[in-house]
């Protein structure tokens, strides 16, 4: 595989002082995964699971009390090789917007709430792009033209917009350099269904057209079906299942997975959902061995001592089960 990114044996972990005592919250605990050029990666799991904290960990955003505790991240930007942990602030922070961007839940978050769109253009791209301000005003909207947003809105406040126009605003700034890798976390969660899918063909566009790879994070199987070619199954820290995302619905292994694909809604069955007994471990103390293992209709005795390795089933997918891989360590 083209790789834009690879993670390996990365653990971060958080300081917590919880019942009288300093621990450390284990929120990504040994994730390995490789991301490839023009590719959209979903990464889901439930609330709490770990998935911002990988996201940030990956964008090299971290600060106390998180820290990386092993691993690496490296990043294929034009042609070169970056180690995210390796490089100096300064030079993550260039890297940041031209090669590596962000799409983040609340687009209100990007755009400045007192002054028009126009100026989060000039705010965050103008300096990189090193043409004058007129070039730079026409370069702005023929990209927005190219995602299909009316140039007119940069006169716009954002309360002025809808929800979900802002959130396509956000997304035409987080892209408007053509970076390389775009970490999406939730831009859909907050939109209605209708609003939503517009959100997602447009991200589609920009993977088709620019060519970007997308890390794209939401608890939301029905979204991942939508628009991820890839899925990471994260389940308590670690990443628990991965394959293409048709394989994953068709037939998913893990019986997490499993749990998350019978949970979603079909159309015309109006039957009740299975429940999972029990509720996700507290990362502070995880339980030993499979961290579902308490959780797991399909647990084994092994499963409470040692920890599944992800074993590759077939050479697209991966899985860490003992009831699906046998009990090889
Ligand atoms: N600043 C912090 N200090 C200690 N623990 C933290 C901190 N921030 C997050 N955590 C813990 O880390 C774990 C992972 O949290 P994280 O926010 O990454 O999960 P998530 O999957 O993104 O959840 P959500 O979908 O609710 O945002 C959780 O157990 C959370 O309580």
């Amino acid at each position: 595989m083209d790789a834009v990114v690879e993670v390996k044996n990365l653990k971060a972990y958080y300081k917590a002082f919880l019942y009288g005592v300093d621990r450390e919250v284990r929120a990504v605990d040994d994730i390995s995964l490789t991301i490839g050029r023009g590719e959209i990666y979903g990464v889901a799991g439930e609330s709490s699971s770990g998935k911002t904290t990988l996201i940030k960990t990956i964008a090299g955003a971290i600060r106390p009390p998180l820290r990386v505790v092993e691993g690496s991240v490296t990043f294929h930007f034009n042609g070169g090789t970056q180690d995210i942990y390796g490089m100096t602030a300064e030079a993550r922070a260039a890297l940041r917007w031209r090669h590596l961007s962000y799409i983040m839940q609340g687009s209100m978050n990007v755009l400045n709430p007192v002054r028009r769109i126009r100026h989060s253009f000039t705010d965050f791209a103008f300096r990189h792009m090193k043409v004058d301000r007129s070039a730079f005003f026409e370069r702005v909207a023929s990209h927005l033209q190219r995602l299909k947003l009316d140039p007119q809105l940069l006169d716009a406040y954002p309360h002025e917009l809808s929800g979900g126009m802002r959130q396509r605003m956000t997304i035409a700034l987080a892209t408007i350099l053509t970076p390389e890798f775009i970490i999406a976390d939730e831009p859909t969660t907050a939109l209605d269904v209708i609003v939503q899918r517009d959100v997602l063909t447009m991200i589609r566009e920009i993977q088709r057209d620019m060519g970007s790879s997308f890390l794209f994070v939401t608890h939301d199987m029905g979204v991942h079906a939508a628009v991820s070619d890839r899925i990471g199954i994260v389940y308590a820290g670690r990443l628990v299942e991965e394959a293409p995302t048709r394989k994953l619905f068709h037939l998913p292994l893990h019986p997490y997975t499993q749990h998350l694909v019978a949970s979603l809604p079909r159309i015309g069955d109006a039957s009740s959902r299975p429940s999972l007994e029990g509720r996700p471990p507290n990362l502070a103390m995880p339980p030993e061995g499979c961290r579902f293992h308490p959780r797991c209709p399909k647990r084994m005795d092994i499963c409470s001592r040692e920890v599944p390795p992800m074993v590759n089933v077939e050479p697209d997918r991966r899985v860490a089960c003992f009831a699906v891989t046998g009990e090889r360590i």
